[in-house]
């Protein structure tokens, strides 16, 4: 299998959102349509490489996990965005450039990350992204408050995550917000569509159909 930055990929489109923002639920809205692989984020993967919870052990211990936990992140975001499909569209729940831009910064801004940790994960953040074929056509960003998202992290309860804190949350909308909303920090890899994921449960789906335009005819034009 090629990893080639030439070799064809599907018109790709990633899914960016806080902790809790209703990524798994958009992918699921989604599933119905055939000519979209969905790929959700390999959270089962961290939580077993080979026996070892390293989501377990972030969130125990973020200053001594981090950087494991970021290597296999990128290893395990490099995988799906290579991954082959005979589907003309992929839709991925986050990927190499959130890991990066959003959680690795995250990491550098609260002194978890040794200068030279965070040196290695940006050598290798930068050769994928100039040889690996992880090119990007849309990003949907399910933008949230982090109250919203708080309450239902608590309330999905996973286990791992009992130690995330509202303050971590908000840290983390207001990365997203720059990257993908005010696209003050980084550069965005592809025309983003803002959701209001907010919204709750029962009206939600109406929000999600506004992308499916985009996505189902693989059209950039981004109303904003
Ligand atoms: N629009 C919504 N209104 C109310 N609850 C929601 C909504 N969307 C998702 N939820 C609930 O919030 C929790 C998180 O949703 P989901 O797993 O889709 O988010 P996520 O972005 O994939 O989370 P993570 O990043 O932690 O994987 C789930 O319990 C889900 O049922
Ligand atoms: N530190 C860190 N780096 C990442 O790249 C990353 N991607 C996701 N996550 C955490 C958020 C949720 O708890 C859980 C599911 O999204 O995994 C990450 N955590």
């Amino acid at each position: 299998m090629s990893i080639s930055k030439n070799s064809q990929r599907p018109f790709t489109v990633i899914v960016e959102g806080n902790i809790g923002s209703g990524k798994t639920t958009f992918l699921q809205h989604f599933n119905k349509f055939d000519d979209i692989c969905v790929l959700a984020e390999p959270i089962e993967l961290w939580r077993n490489c080979n026996g070892h919870n390293l989501l377990g052990l972030l969130y125990e211990d973020r200053k001594k996990w981090s950087f494991t936990f970021q290597s296999y992140v990128q290893l395990t975001m490099l995988e799906q965005h290579t991954k082959l499909t005979d589907r003309p569209i992929k839709l991925m729940e986050r990927s190499i450039y959130s890991a990066r831009y959003c959680f690795v910064e995250k990491m550098k801004q609260d002194g978890l990350l040794s200068h030279a940790s965070a040196a290695v994960l940006d050598k290798h953040f930068e050769w994928v992204k100039e040889y690996a074929n992880v090119g990007v056509d849309l990003i949907v960003y399910l933008r949230t408050s982090p109250h919203v998202v708080y309450e239902r992290m608590m309330l999905r309860n996973r286990a791992e995550e009992k130690s995330v804190s509202l303050e971590y949350l908000q840290a983390l909308h207001q990365i997203h917000e720059d990257w993908l909303y005010h696209k003050t920090i980084f550069s965005v890899a592809a025309p983003v569509l803002v959701l209001n994921a907010n919204l709750d449960k029962s009206v939600i789906h109406e929000e999600y159909m506004k992308c499916e335009p985009q996505i189902l005819n693989r059209t950039l034009t981004v109303h904003t």
